[in-house]
């Protein structure tokens, strides 16, 4: 079964599905190197308007790196090599020139919060959590999720979901204004596409031009700099004995 699905539609969506139903969609290496792929895709090809990420099932989006192949990494320069390769294709995702949506069709925790984030939208399934839990396994966000949650929404309700490190009923996500809009109807994937219908309805110079003007101010050194001090300072923490247990213990819980 391959790890991700991948639809272009008539109507210039591309969407971009995890198919890890069985791992809660954990990001492994082979997801990370279809989403390099399918931003590149979107950014180059001119008849592709949206893309939408999304996860294969009801019962996750994505639960963050994969800690059965990650967890073989121990140091710091281990962990950074895999951090930081997934926190430049989140990089590229957040300033892609054409609007991203995650579809939130399950829980989203750890680095499938970040991947989220990422994106320019997010639509949620009601009644699934959502938690940036990153602190309870000993480390801090290690793909810029914190860069950029601090980017996109106010300082204490971002500093708020990383510090609690809990997984939060996505009716305060919406609150916090992390959740654009709740999917009440069965088929979510077309009640997605109803809301991209204005989006669809421009041209792809517009919608480019825009995504352009809003992106600039990430496509800074400074801006960088931080994005990778933050996946630096999660390698560091990567290396601790409180982080090496929290997935033993994980890993060992059945
Ligand atoms: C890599 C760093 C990255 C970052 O922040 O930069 C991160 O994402 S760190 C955070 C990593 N993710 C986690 O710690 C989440 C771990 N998973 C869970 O807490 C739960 O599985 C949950 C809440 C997502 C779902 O709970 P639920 O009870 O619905 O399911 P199970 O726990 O029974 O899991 C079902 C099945 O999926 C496997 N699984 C789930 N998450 C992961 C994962 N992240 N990596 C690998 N495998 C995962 C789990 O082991 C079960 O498989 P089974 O074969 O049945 O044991």
């Amino acid at each position: 079964m391959s790890s991700v699905l991948l639809e272009r539609d008539y109507d210039g969506i591309v969407w971009f599905t995890i198919n890890r139903p069985e791992k809660r969609n954990a990001i492994n290496d082979e997801v990370m190197d279809a989403l390099q792929d399918t931003i590149r895709l979107v950014e180059e090809n001119d008849k592709v308007k949206v893309l939408v990420i999304t996860g294969a099932g009801d019962q996750a989006f994505c639960s963050g790196g994969d800690l059965s192949e990650f967890h073989h990494l121990h140091t710091k320069e281990e962990a950074y090599r895999m951090l930081s390769k997934m926190g430049t294709i989140l990089y590229s995702l957040l300033t892609l020139s054409k609007p991203t949506v995650a579809l939130l069709n399950g829980m989203a925790v750890g680095g499938g919060c970040e991947l989220a984030t990422a994106c320019d939208f997010r639509y949620a399934k009601q009644g699934i959590k959502a938690g940036f839990i990153q602190g309870t396994l000993g480390i801090t966000t290690g793909w810029g999720g914190a860069s950029m949650l601090f980017e996109k929404l106010p300082y204490a309700y971002a500093l708020d979901l990383l510090l609690r490190a809990e997984r939060v009923p996505i009716e305060k996500m919406v609150e916090y204004g992390w959740v654009h809009a709740l999917l009440t109807e069965e088929n979510r994937k077309e009640q997605c596409r109803k809301l991209l219908s204005p989006y669809l309805a421009q041209s792809v110079p517009v919608l480019r031009s825009y995504k352009q003007y809003a992106v600039k101010k990430w496509k800074t050194d400074e801006f960088r700099t931080k994005f990778f001090a933050e996946i630096e300072q999660c390698a560091v923490l990567w290396e601790s004995e409180e982080h090496e247990e929290a997935v033993r213990t994980f890993l060992n819980r059945k």
